[in-house]
């Protein structure tokens, strides 16, 4: 079997929620290929944490069963978090159901979560060696369906500012034009995870090797792209008014300065580009930007996330364990 389901972007592409019915209730959700828990808004949040958003309640679903003594606790690189308990239920995404899905129901999530009221939850796409259900982590949707797709893929097809496309089971060539570029992935760290070994700084510039960055994972539920220091700081070095503003949380330059191009390898045999004013990301007003590059504040792995994701057409290949990029149709 294939499915296909939307991708609706947030402000500022910040996020892509898609459309998904758990128990017949229907909930619009953050695909994460960052992660690896199913997590939703639940009735049992209190009704000042879910104000805005679509809750689940298990007692209206004729399907959920609890995993009762199940707990789960997740936190994320960028601060938020979320806890609660866990049952297990129908999930279907694009008319594809797994019967006997793990939910984890929130009963307390961090601010960032209750205040982002268009998103009711995230759904992982990441490997469940970092789910966080104890006492037994819980196989992902993804993991779980598999078996029955027509061919063991997804494909995330995200569009700036406009609505896009994840497709499970199959590489839709209307889709995407030219050949697949694909990289191993290494999934030991539960991630998408690549080697980059380098970098390239304006869109004629010559790639830099570069022996010591970090591996890199393609991210969908992550915003910006997060590179190792070295490399983000080269970039702005280009970048004339260009500073590091921690008020702000970044690298910020004056509206008018003119961004270079930027690449980053894809594994040893790809460089995937973006144009300057692809990594343009936000104006913070009084002619102030943003930029769609930041640092990884040393995380030991930079984040590939929706600002380089976007601009390409993403293979996420469970069976043969790689990952593709390559230009959209
Ligand atoms: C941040 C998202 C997870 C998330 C998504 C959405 C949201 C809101 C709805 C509230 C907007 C919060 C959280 C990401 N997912 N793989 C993630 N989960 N764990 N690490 N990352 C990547 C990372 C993102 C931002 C960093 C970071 C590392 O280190 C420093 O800043």
């Amino acid at each position: 079997e294939t499915a296909q389901v939307t991708a609706s972007p947030e402000q500022n592409d910040s996020e892509y929620l898609s459309p998904v019915t758990i128990g017949g209730q229907a909930l619009t959700l953050d695909f994460d290929t960052g992660s690896a828990d199913l997590w939703v808004f639940s009735n049992s949040l209190p009704s000042s944490d879910s104000a805005g958003h679509v809750t689940f309640d298990p007692s209206k679903s004729p399907t959920f069963t609890p995993y009762s003594g199940a707990t789960w606790q997740i936190a994320y690189g960028d601060g938020s978090s979320a806890t609660g308990s866990v049952g297990f239920d129908s999930v279907t995404i694009g008319g594809v159901t797994v019967a006997h899905q793990a939910v984890e129901l929130a009963d307390n999530l961090s601010g960032a979560f209750v205040q982002d009221t268009q998103n009711d939850g995230l759904l992982g796409l990441g490997f469940s060696t970092i789910n966080t259900i104890q006492p037994q982590r819980q196989k992902t949707f993804f993991e779980n369906i598999m078996p029955s797709l027509a061919l063991p893929v997804f494909t995330a097809n995200l569009q700036a500012d406009a609505s896009g496309t994840y497709t499970f089971g199959a590489i839709d060539t209307a889709q995407y034009s030219g050949p697949i570029h694909y990289t191993p992935i290494d999934s030991s760290a539960g991630f998408w995870q690549f080697t980059s070994p380098s970098y390239t700084i304006g869109s004629n510039g010559a790639s830099v090797p570069c022996t010591t960055c970090s591996p890199a994972i393609a991210d969908t539920g992550t915003s910006l792209v997060l590179l190792d220091d070295d490399v983000v700081s080269a970039y702005y070095a280009q970048v004339n008014g260009a500073s590091q503003d921690q008020s702000q949380g970044g690298w910020v330059f004056p509206c008018s300065a003119s961004l270079p191009g930027f690449g980053v390898a894809i594994g040893s045999g790809y460089t995937a580009m973006l144009t300057g004013q692809d990594v343009m990301y936000e104006s913070l007003g009084g002619g102030v930007c943003y930029g769609g590059l930041q640092s990884n504040a040393g995380q030991g792995v930079q984040i590939f996330g929706d600002v380089l994701l976007r601009h390409y057409f993403a293979v996420f290949d469970g069976g043969a364990k790689r990952f593709g990029l390559a230009k959209k149709a």
